[in-house]
């Protein structure tokens, strides 16, 4: 029985979804009668063979449909292993082994179709998150409409109590919102309406206390919704369109037994084919050949080993799924399971990711009010989260606004910014950033910043005309299941926890001792971080990068699985990350890893079972100790052990919760 996606079509027929099933039970049924009348009637023989051959049509119909399509491809796979044999076993005249053959084979079936059914279905729930209709709001009346023709910049009312029908911002009204159909979170979120509606920023850039996503919940209370995203393009739709395609990237496991296979079964084929003539060479009849052939025939076909590594993956996959986090694909799945060294950003990731100003220091007297002014200038214009911390604490500080009086605003990755302010130019950022402009820093302040990096803050040099002015710091608080996240992972045997951070040095070890990181590298710009990720592979083989996924994009595309955090929000982190943890909730990441070195280990079990069975069975079939219904029930029944064994993961409990 093969069952990767690909290959199980569903088939449905007269009785639908179910057809299968119920053709299993026919052919059982008419098994069932062929013995008795066999066994306990004194009817001619030709009776029980004809319900004997029932059992073979109901038992063998989808078998036989399945070998024909794969044959006609060129494959010949395990559904033409048992025609085969349930043809061979006719033929010696076990009209009876054979029925019970194709009785089990297609009961097997249509249990694995159903076990698997269940791991997609709760996959596939996500696609049924979006309402169908949404109620939109024009000219003062409200109308319902089909999601579809929705567009953007529409208004939208929720009631309370109903699906949210797009992904938007709060435009009206407060509510508290569940979104564990989304992130997995079973708290409901408070979420209000965004003050004003002008100059929106990007979906991804507005605070998530006003942005709400298709098919979470609404709370008690009434909501307007200003549309910003096509239904098309909402998260949800994104995310079930990525879950579809999880398929197609094939675990390790997965291709190698595919390999496998494709040089087993006709190893198999051509053993078979020389058993039937065993009788040249010892002492025995030709039907006796042909029975011992078949048997091993049935024994050696790899029904369990090719269903147990994709049941387990899409298993594992869909438990993720569940609380949240999406991992795409059984090399993902795998692969995080391995992991014994995690590089993490600083930024968002490890710290809330909302710096607060905590000095302002102009130097030489420069006046103060200026100095203010002009950081709030250039800042103001910057999107980087620094700089919306500093111009978002300046203005309410020091009650000032911004008079448009910067210009020429360039980021200098990993170092800064610069500016023209009254025809000078102006540099904020880090020591780095001075260097690289011959601007001279004196000791005595490099000596002022080091107390306040020492205590944690990250802290920006800002210079004029070539000279220093002055110093302003920010402060960024670690998340605050940092701390007991990292103690999980420890638990669950990660070795190496690296903090990666274009902060300063003591910056990063502060916080690292804070919150039980083994290690912290500081001053790194973009290049850098790919050179560390580099290294820690060479060192340790495989490294997992958890980040936001927006500006680590490049180290994280190197490591060997990477993790964005609060993909909900970003469609780069959804798209383009191995795993995403949809709420930016870090606590998450002990659970998938947890969840993936679980996934791993039964994989293995499965496939020591089903190579178990097959290497026990066929010695015992080739020196003819056992019959063939002894020989069906083993190797049928290890099919669904193994099914089984890897839905276990689909109510797999985080064990290590502190
Ligand atoms: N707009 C800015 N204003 C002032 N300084 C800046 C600005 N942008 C960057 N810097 C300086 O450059 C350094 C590195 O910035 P970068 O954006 O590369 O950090 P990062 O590596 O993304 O940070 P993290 O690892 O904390 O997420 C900052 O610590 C800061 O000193
Ligand atoms: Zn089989």
């Amino acid at each position: 029985m093969s069952h990767n996606k690909e290959e199980s079509h569903n088939h449905s027929g007269i009785f639908g979804e179910k057809s299968e099933l119920i053709f299993a039970i026919l052919s059982g049924i008419f098994l069932l009668v062929g013995f008795i009348i066999q066994k306990f009637t004194n009817y001619p023989e030709y009776v029980s063979i004809v319900s004997y051959g029932l059992g073979y049509v109901f038992g063998g119909y989808y078998a036989l449909i399945e070998a024909f399509e794969k044959i006609t491809k060129g494959q010949f796979e395990i559904d033409f292993l048992m025609i085969l044999a349930a043809a061979g076993a006719a033929y010696i005249g076990s009209v009876g082994e054979g029925s019970l053959l194709l009785f089990l084979f297609s009961l097997g079936h249509s249990l694995e179709n159903y076990a698997m059914g269940k791991a997609e279905k709760s996959i596939e729930a996500l696609g049924k998150l979006s309402p169908k209709t949404a109620f939109i709001k024009k000219n003062g009346t409200i109308e319902e409409i089909d999601i579809h023709d929705l567009k953007i910049n529409d208004t939208i009312v929720i009631k309370p109590n109903s699906k949210i029908a797009a992904d938007g911002v709060i435009v009206k009204g407060n509510s508290s919102i569940n979104q564990a159909p989304i992130t997995g979170e079973s708290m409901p979120v408070d979420k209000t309406a965004i003050p004003n509606t002008h100059n929106l920023p990007k979906f991804n850039e507005i605070d998530k206390n006003h942005i709400v996503f298709t098919g979470t919940i609404n709370g008690d209370n009434s909501i307007e919704v200003l549309v910003l995203k096509l239904s098309v393009d909402s998260t949800v739709s994104r995310l079930v369109k990525m879950v579809s395609e999880v398929e197609t990237h094939k675990s390790p496991t997965q291709r190698l037994t595919k390999k496998f296979e494709k040089w087993y079964v006709p190893i198999v084929l051509i053993v078979v084919f020389t058993l039937c003539f065993a009788y040249v060479v010892i002492d025995e009849n030709f039907d006796k050949s042909l029975y011992r052939a078949i048997t091993v025939l049935v024994a050696a076909s790899p029904c369990a080993l090719a269903i147990s590594t994709p049941s387990a993956v899409l298993s594992g996959i869909a438990r993720a799924a569940k609380k949240g986090v999406l991992i795409k694909g059984g090399k993902a799945l795998e692969d995080l399971g391995t992991i014994n060294t995690i590089a993490f950003d600083k930024t968002g990731t490890l710290t809330e990711g909302k710096p607060k100003l905590t000095n302002v220091i102009p130097i030489d007297d420069f006046d103060e009010k200026e100095f203010v002014q002009l950081v709030l200038e250039v800042e103001s214009l910057s999107n980087h989260p620094l700089a919306k911390a500093i111009s978002k604490d300046l203005k309410t500080q020091y009650n000032i606004k911004p008079l448009n009086k910067a210009s020429n605003v360039n980021a200098i990755q990993g170092k800064g910014i610069s500016a023209d302010y009254n025809g000078n130019q102006i540099f904020i950022g880090n020591v780095k950033l001075m260097e690289s402009q011959d601007i001279y820093v004196s000791k005595s302040i490099l000596e002022q910043m080091e107390t306040l990096l020492q205590n944690g803050h990250t802290v920006m040099i800002v210079a004029y005309k070539s000279n220093i002015i002055g110093l302003i710091s920010v402060m960024d608080v670690p998340r605050k299941t940092a701390t007991s996240t990292l103690q999980r992972l420890k638990k669950i045997g990660v070795k190496h926890m690296i903090m990666l951070t274009g902060d300063h040095q003591n910056v990063g070890n502060t916080i690292a001792k804070q919150i039980g990181l083994t290690e912290a590298r500081g001053n790194l710009l973009p290049e850098d971080k790919v050179a560390a990720i580099q290294e820690l592979l060479n060192r340790d083989g495989k490294i997992a990068m958890v980040g936001d996924g927006v500006n680590d994009a490049p180290a994280m595309a190197l490591s060997t699985v990477s993790v964005a955090m609060g993909a909900a929000g970003s469609d780069v982190a959804l798209e383009t990350a191995d795993v995403a943890l949809m709420s930016d909730k870090i606590e998450n990441l002990p659970f998938v890893i947890g969840l993936s070195r679980e996934s791993k280990r039964i994989i293995k079990q499965n496939i020591w079972i089903s190579l178990g069975v097959v290497a026990l069975l066929v010695p015992v079939t080739i020196l003819g100790l056992t019959n063939i219904g002894l020989a069906v029930l083993f190797h049928e029944g290890s099919t669904i052990v193994v099914v089984l064994n890897a839905l276990r993961l689909l109510s797999y409990k985080d064990k290590y919760l502190v």
